[in-house]
């Protein structure tokens, strides 16, 4: 039977891969939804017939665009944009935009396939896109940054709109920055709309958008423990990251009762050992510069310069800067030092071998198209109370994302029969992955060959 599977997805890789020369993150995500629904497909013959894989692995469309603006200093400065508008067989195309030096088309595409997978387990009408800019907003200045979101929406606003393609934030890309765009867009179409999710309140977003991923990453964890008779009580809690993902995960985990031990970003690691207090989390999410590199001596923080976090020996990892931060050594170490749990906050922040080593040492690991959903799930209702123009409260909104969040893994919990783990638990990838396949596929039959 594995010998079966593994000649699938060999042939199926041998199909896909010369249509995407060169694009090694898309191809890493198609694999690792391949090896799992390849046999769905096969055992299925509308599935096979409508072709639906190789379809789910090709986007509907891929806009890409420059955008020219110029700094403070007066220079032209050039970059280069896209929006891969992957899917609107759910609904309108929805994802985050990513303005990072590293974005590419590559990068996006892959983003876009799993956000398909991961809004049809929201159970929401969500189709998916991911988009962006090789755009550095680090050191850029506010008039710069505005300067620079209006460029870039001068060339995407044609091709979005609320029942259409409806962008949200991402790495690089925070409320102020989707205000920004969703001005522009008002602006450009002449009227209000609701183009953009993840909007400040004061232009028509919802609260708990912003809080949304991290807060559904903690709930979706502790069904998992729940799941294992445990809670995250007194845990150990690793994160890596220290952007939206990470701060609201953090707040959500230590009002649980977690103790986080750590939060990093592209200088090097935070470290807690006895756990951060509300005041160092507030001090090490705000330090920017050198400054944060020097944490004052009573918070009971250190700084690793340079170093990750996976090898603090927590309970529980918690990735959540960004795509294969975790590689295989970083996996042994965690996996040495006993840690059993780990959810990505994340997309694809494991490479391929890290992933198999957890597997192979039984950690248990929910892929972040469950565990990081609740960002687009809340962005979902947020484009409910604009349609509907209300604004509910932030109680309400809270509930259904924990809802939500239950109702994913009850989802992935009912794939069990034929997605479990060696020990027999739950195995969270590839019942994500199954769930989302057969919701998708379902789709693509349904709406016929076009
Ligand atoms: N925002 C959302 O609603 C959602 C986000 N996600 C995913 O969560 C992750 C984080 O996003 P978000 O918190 O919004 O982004 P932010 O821009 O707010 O924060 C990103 C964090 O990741 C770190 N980081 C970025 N690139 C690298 C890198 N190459 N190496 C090491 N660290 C890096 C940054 O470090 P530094 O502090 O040094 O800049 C920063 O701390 C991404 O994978 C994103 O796709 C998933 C679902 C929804
Ligand atoms: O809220 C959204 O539309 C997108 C969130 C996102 O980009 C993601 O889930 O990775």
């Amino acid at each position: 039977m594995k010998d079966r599977t593994a000649t699938l997805l060999g042939n199926f890789m041998d199909q896909i891969t010369p249509r995407h020369t060169g694009e090694g993150e898309f191809l890493q995500a198609v694999e690792e939804v391949a090896r799992d629904v390849l046999p769905i497909e096969k055992a299925s013959s509308a599935f096979t017939d409508a072709r639906a894989l190789e379809r789910l692995c090709e986007a509907d469309r891929i806009i890409s665009f420059r955008i020219t603006w110029r700094d403070d200093s007066g220079a032209v400065q050039i970059n280069r944009g896209w929006r891969v508008q992957h899917s609107n067989l759910l609904g309108p195309y929805k994802g985050g935009l990513r303005w990072a030096p590293g974005v590419t088309r590559s990068v996006l595409k892959f983003l876009a396939f799993e956000q398909a997978f991961k809004n049809a387990l929201t159970g929401l009408p969500l189709g998916a896109a991911k988009g962006g800019a090789d755009f550095d907003p680090h050191g850029r200045s506010v008039p710069e940054i505005e300067r620079f979101a209006q460029a870039f929406m001068a060339e995407l606003a044609p091709h979005i709109g609320p029942d259409r393609d409806v962008p949200a934030g991402d790495i690089g890309v925070g409320a102020r920055e989707v205000g920004l765009l969703s001005r522009a867009w008002v602006q450009h179409a002449q009227r209000w709309g609701g183009a953009l999710t993840g909007k400040p309140l004061a232009l028509g977003g919802s609260d708990i958008r912003a809080e949304a991923t991290g807060y559904g990453v903690i709930f979706f964890t502790a069904a998992m423990l729940a799941e294992q008779g445990a809670e995250l009580q007194d845990k150990r809690v690793a994160l890596s990251g220290r952007g939206n993902v990470s701060a609201h995960a953090a707040r959500k985990a230590r009002a649980m009762g977690a103790r986080v031990i750590s939060l990093s970003g592209r200088a090097g690691t935070w470290y807690a050992p006895d756990g951060f207090s509300a005041e160092a989390l507030d001090w090490t999410l705000a330090a920017k510069g050198e400054a944060a590199m020097a944490p004052p001596k009573d918070l009971g923080v250190e700084f690793r310069e340079g170093a990750k976090p996976w090898g603090l020996s927590p309970d529980i990892a918690l990735p959540c800067a960004t795509q294969n931060e975790l590689d295989l050594e970083d996996a042994k170490a965690l996996a040495d030092s006993g840690c059993r749990v780990l959810s990505e906050g994340a997309n694809m922040p494991l490479t391929s071998d890290a992933e198999a080593h957890l597997t192979r040492a039984g950690v248990i690991q929910a892929p972040g198209k469950a565990a990081n959903a609740g960002g687009v799930a809340v962005s979902g209702l947020e484009m409910q109370q604009n349609a509907s123009f209300a604004r509910w409260t932030p109680a309400r909104v809270e509930t259904q994302l924990r809802e939500i969040m239950c109702a994913i893994h009850a989802r992935l919990k009912a794939e069990r029969a034929s997605c479990c783990t060696a020990g027999g638990g739950i195995d969270y990838r590839r019942a994500a992955n199954v769930a989302g396949y057969r919701k998708l596929a379902r789709a693509v039959v349904d709406g016929g060959v076009m």
